[in-house]
């Protein structure tokens, strides 16, 4: 396969990412920009978050220089939510400055680090006609969508990610990859009541309804969210990849979902340098790893199958 570059050298291929705040994403630019560095991708970091002082990465282009949070809070005496909508909109209104910015940059694969207000994606305009004025400057970006995987182990606030993914999904208009970020800590808020797939392919939600229905307190809610579980199955379009970032394995899924979202191709030096990064890291035959296997290093003990769980019903 060749790389991407020469076949068409004015397309710029990146990733914006999103998600709840604290859900990961400056930490997932941080270890991916490292990844694909390794891998011999020029990369560079936009942080997009005017409340992001000082991220942790070197930051090529940062818009807290041409607007930062604390000043518009104090300016125009709004709160954090509200200084963030009108950030936004004024980086919406002075888009001439991102492009000077990002065309020093040229030919890189670039990682946006951007707000984690949840309405800048579900409702709000400004990001979202930010991300199409990107694709007019001929970038291909894909949208990585990060939640945190502790969600899983609370059936009532899974079925609430997956409204805010599909929402997001469809209020953004980016080829989209959903991941659940911090692998590692799935089960520190409680155990996960079905396998991994269930969670991440997004299967039949009647078992989770059931399971949630268990429960006194959400039976007086049965309908509601019955008919939420219909909309989200009638869509059919949220799915997830698993991801802890020190988990190079999975750090190569997601970057696998990410290239097949925005059709980045992979250069020949690439995939070496791929091969060479993982065999020393697991052993020559390695494999791309699967869900299953996640789900063998981070869920203590494995959930009941949906069999399982139906018998005990
Ligand atoms: N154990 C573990 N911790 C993680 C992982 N990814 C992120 N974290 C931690 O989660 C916390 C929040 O991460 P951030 O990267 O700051 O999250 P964010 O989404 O950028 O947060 P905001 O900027 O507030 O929206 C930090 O303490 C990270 O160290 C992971 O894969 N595993």
């Amino acid at each position: 396969m060749s790389g991407h570059a020469g076949a068409a050298s004015s397309l710029r291929f990146g990733q914006v990412v999103i998600g709840p705040p604290g859900s990961g994403k400056t930490t997932y630019c941080r270890a991916m920009q490292e990844f694909l560095t390794q891998l011999g991708r020029k990369v560079v970091v936009v942080n997009m978050d005017p409340a992001n002082e000082g991220p942790p990465y070197p930051c090529a282009v940062d818009i807290a220089e041409l607007v930062a949070l604390d000043d518009v809070m104090e300016g125009m005496k709004l709160g954090p939510n509200g200084g963030l909508l009108y950030s936004m909109e004024y980086v919406e209104a002075n888009l001439d400055w991102l492009e000077n910015k990002l065309k020093e940059h040229g030919d890189c694969y670039f990682l946006f680090d951007c707000p984690g207000q949840v309405e800048l994606y579900t409702h709000q305009t400004s990001v979202k006609n930010i991300f199409s004025q990107l694709a007019k400057w001929n970038f291909r970006l894909a949208a990585v969508h990060l939640v945190d995987s502790h969600f899983c182990a609370d059936p009532a606030k899974f079925i609430s990610v997956l409204c805010t993914s599909l929402s997001t999904m469809l209020h953004v208009e980016l080829p989209h990859v959903n991941i659940l970020s911090k692998m590692d800590l799935i089960e520190q808020y409680g155990k996960l009541a079905f396998n991994l797939d269930f969670y991440t392919e997004v299967m039949d939600l009647t078992y989770l309804l059931d399971h949630l229905a268990a429960d006194p307190f959400f039976k007086k809610f049965h309908r509601l969210n019955e008919k939420l579980a219909e909309v989200i199955q009638d869509y059919s379009l949220v799915s997830f990849v698993p991801l802890s970032v020190k988990d190079k394995e999975s750090m190569i899924q997601v970057l696998r979902a990410v290239d097949n979202a925005n059709g980045y191709c992979f250069g020949d030096l690439e995939e070496r340098n791929l091969q060479a990064m993982m065999s020393a890291a697991v052993g020559a035959d390695f494999q791309f790893d699967s869900t299953l296997g996640v789900q063998e290093r981070y869920v203590e003990t494995r959930g009941k199958t949906v069999e399982e769980e139906m018998m005990d019903l």
